[in-house]
């Protein structure tokens, strides 16, 4: 491929072609492939180019020459100078054709070519679903002021309404953010390490209305921090607060050292009828509407009768294991973080749950165990996070073959590949993309594999 001679800054008249799996426009110049913010299949476009790289580059929409039928108007310009909702501009049920075509995509590209995509499950109202916030804070023309980073850069645009967080958490970070500025509280200074308040982090239980806050800060030492922790708690809802202490040059958000202020260790929300405990640094699903869906079609999939040993692999604190627990003879969870087993456990004994135990430590390794020493294991649920599952887990499933798999997964290409791995042994169900986080590119399905 000759690389055309293209160049930062240049503005260039560019159609696009397809929509990448990041959601952004994809133009070709010559045979080159330019990635383009907020430009659509079937449009023409004005852009300016922000990065070339040696095989592909980068261009940002300055106006639209001929637009897409599929464009949304009334979403503020904000939302695609941060990223923080990269698909808003195309109109719902769109963007749920999208995610089933990148399924299928994904599909096809492994040889996956007979495997039943369904449609997408979306949401009936697909905005304010996000049940935590972890919003920037920098001091801004001598303010402390929330936010979030423009594309690619750690340059806060300010922003008050986040689109798709649930809105008593926007309002609740406005309430901080305005606690903090009256006590003079400085926000972080990334160039030079200076200021204090770097992210403020809420939960919000979506079904009791609880409501965790944490603030990170660069330093242990707050000044008022008194004043502060009274008047943040003079909020009957919040329940629980939380200071994080990260002192590091980092883009993790929590450092090691998290203390309560105030309030419970925990805040406790409910999925399917049961109640949960989040800590802080808990894995907890972000979407609820969608979750309580998503759970209920794995657990239809499981076909369980009663008389199962399932295991929960990956299971964060419990949630699908204990979901499930009433249908089945008995449930394990595996979980690599302790405080989240912890947690499962918990959740048993709080839901009166004692058909289900929790173990810590990787999913292959235990599987691999339990493979040496012929356990069985009836069905398998197992929801992984991006990277899949590990090339031993696999060999461990040919040994251990469960009689059901079901797979859920938050990346259509790593799921790709291992259900191509497991097609000699398993039969493929039907896979359904559930719309997990509308307004973005994240794509979460669902399917089941059966014992040949
Ligand atoms: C996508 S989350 C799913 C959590 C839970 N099933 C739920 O629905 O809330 C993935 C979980 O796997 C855990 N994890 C990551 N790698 C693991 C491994 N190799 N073995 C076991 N757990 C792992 C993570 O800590 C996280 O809690």
């Amino acid at each position: 491929m000759q690389k055309p001679n293209l160049k930062k800054n240049q503005k260039i008249e560019l159609t696009i072609e397809d929509l990448s799996y990041e959601g952004k426009g994809v133009a070709k110049v010559d045979d080159f492939t330019l990635f383009v913010d907020n430009a659509l299949p079937g449009e023409v476009v004005n852009a300016v180019i922000t990065r070339i790289n040696k095989n592909f580059g980068f261009a940002r929409t300055l106006d639209v020459i001929k637009e897409s039928p599929d464009r949304v108007h009334d979403i503020d310009a904000i939302y695609a100078q941060t990223g923080i909702a990269p698909l808003s501009h195309l109109k719902y049920d769109k963007q749920l054709e999208f995610k089933r075509n990148q399924v299928v995509v994904d599909f096809n590209k492994i040889g996956l070519k007979d495997v039943v995509v369904n449609e997408t499950l979306g949401m009936e109202s697909p905005f304010n679903y996000r049940n935590k916030a972890q919003v920037p804070v920098r001091q801004i023309n001598g303010k402390l002021t929330t936010g979030f980073y423009r594309r690619r850069s750690h340059d806060l645009v300010p922003m008050e309404n986040f689109l798709i967080q649930d809105p008593k958490i926007d309002e609740e970070i406005i309430k901080v953010r305005d606690i903090l500025r009256k006590y003079k509280v400085r926000g972080f200074d990334e160039e030079n390490q200076k200021g204090q308040i770097r992210t403020i982090m809420v939960r919000r239980a979506y079904f009791t209305g609880e409501m965790m806050v944490v603030l990170v800060s660069r330093t242990r030492d707050i000044s008022h921090y008194k004043d502060i922790t009274n008047e943040i708690m003079d909020n009957p809802d919040v329940k629980s607060l939380y200071l994080n202490v990260n002192s590091k040059n980092t883009n993790v958000i929590f450092g090691q050292e998290m203390t309560l202020l105030a309030g419970k260790k925990y805040i406790d929300d409910k999925i399917l009828g049961h109640t949960y405990r989040i800590s802080p640094r808990s894995f907890y699903q972000v979407n609820p509407v969608q979750t309580q869906n998503l759970y209920k079609m794995a657990i239809d999939k499981a076909e369980l009768t009663g008389k199962e040993e399932v295991v929960d692999a990956y299971s964060g604190i419990g949630t699908i294991g204990l979901s499930l627990a009433d249908k089945a003879k008995h449930v394990t969870g595996i979980e690599v973080i302790e405080d989240a087993v912890k947690d499962a456990d918990q959740n048993a004994k709080l839901n009166g749950i004692e058909n289900a135990d929790f173990v810590v430590g990787k999913t292959e390794d235990v599987l691999d165990e339990w493979a040496k020493n012929n356990m069985s294991v009836d069905v398998l649920m197992v929801d992984p996070p991006r990277k899949g599952l590990a090339n031993s887990l696999i060999d461990s499933l040919k040994n251990i073959q469960p009689k059901k798999i079901v797979y859920i997964s938050c990346n259509p290409a790593t799921l790709a590949r291992d259900l191509s791995l497991l097609s000699d042994t398993y039969e493929i169900g039907d896979v359904t993309p559930v719309d997990m986080f509308p307004m973005t590119n994240h794509i979460e399905s669902v399917v089941a594999l059966t014992l040949k």
